[in-house]
């Protein structure tokens, strides 16, 4: 019951802003739920937060397998981050909910040391209700953050599967962890993460086969397995043993892309990219529900039916669809 009346209380959210960017802890919380879970305050909330102060905090996207110690590693990023003066934002995002718990995630990154320091938020999101999906809501929650002040945002995703690899690379500096063994050059290769990656970094360098994978990852990138062409960023290869805090040459690397990606120039069409991808989900996610989802009984099923039976041809039904949303 109590749960339920939270749920549906209508957020204030002038007011709301106002206190986020005093920098409270429990406004930020209620926006970035909003971001993330939709609801009918939604288009309220992102229409306050685009208050013409453009993009501010240097978002550092970090991804990498379950287990490598992503938790482990934001949580001494941050440490180090604020011992720079930062106001550091984490969003632990888990695209895989509403089925597994991104609450959960947060919780447990929320416990660590950094539970009762005023200049750090932690939110973890599961994007259940945004129409635009985590592409949409990411963006969306870092906005929240810097309406706080916040300097750098770590966007740590689970996994590394497509979306994950996607989102990720929508940050400012994407940070891929691997660990000694698990994750080999030619794996990271496979899962296409070599491409997104500004920042490789082998964890668990405490561990036999660290050194290995370092060279492996770096011979991967000398001979442009990555895809880049010449005079583009070379992803750095560093390693850490974030058990031991040791996160040194992380950051300095993260700097070091964050230095490079100003000097050239890098930094607005990344932005611009996410910015598309914000608004390119939301406006597809808008066509798809218009269309219904195969299996609905919508105007896709109807076309679709058509064209398996042969009645009528895919551009032709792929117009009909187009009309009917420009109409
Ligand atoms: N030896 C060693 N162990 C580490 C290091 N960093 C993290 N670990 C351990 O690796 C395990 C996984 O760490 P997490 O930070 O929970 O990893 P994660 O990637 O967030 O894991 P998931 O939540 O399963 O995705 C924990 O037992 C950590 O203590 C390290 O540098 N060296």
């Amino acid at each position: 019951m109590p749960a339920r009346s939270r749920r549906s209380r209508r957020l204030d959210v002038p007011a709301e802003l106002a206190a986020a960017r005093e920098g409270s802890h429990r406004a930020v919380a209620r926006l970035v739920s909003v971001v993330s879970d939709g609801g009918p305050q939604l288009r309220e909330v992102v229409a306050a937060l685009a208050d013409g102060s453009g993009d501010q905090a240097w978002v550092v996207g970090v991804t990498g397998s379950p287990g490598v110690g992503k938790s482990t590693t934001v949580a001494a990023l941050v440490t180090a981050l604020r011992e720079e003066g930062a106001r550091v934002g984490v969003l632990a995002v888990d695209p895989s909910s509403p089925f597994s718990g991104g609450a959960l995630l947060g919780d447990r990154v929320r416990m660590g040391v950094h539970a009762l320091d005023p200049g750090v938020y932690v939110r973890s999101m599961a994007s259940r209700g945004h129409l635009g999906g985590l592409a949409a809501a990411t963006p969306q929650a870092v906005r929240v953050l810097e309406a706080a002040g916040v300097d750098v945002v770590v966007v740590e995703t689970v996994g590394v599967g497509q979306s994950e690899v996607e989102v990720a690379g929508l940050a400012d500096t994407t940070v891929v962890l691997l660990a000694p063994g698990m994750g080999d050059g030619v794996q990271a290769a496979k899962a296409g993460i070599l491409e997104v990656a500004d920042v490789l970094c082998v964890n668990k360098a405490d561990r036999d086969g660290a050194d290995a994978t370092v060279r492996e990852l770096r011979q991967s990138v000398a001979l442009g397995a990555d895809g880049r062409a010449p005079g583009d960023w070379r992803p750095s290869v560093v390693r850490s043993v974030a058990a031991g805090g040791d996160v040194a040459e992380l950051v300095d690397a993260v700097r070091a892309h964050q230095r490079w990606a100003r000097e050239h120039d890098a930094v607005v069409p990344r932005r611009l990219r996410r910015a598309a991808a914000e608004v390119s989900a939301i406006a597809l996610a808008r066509l798809r529900r218009t269309f219904g989802q195969p299996g609905e009984g919508g105007l896709l099923d109807d076309v679709a039916g058509e064209v398996a039976a042969g009645r009528l041809d895919a551009f032709t039904a792929a117009d009909r669809l187009v009309a009917e949303v420009e109409g």
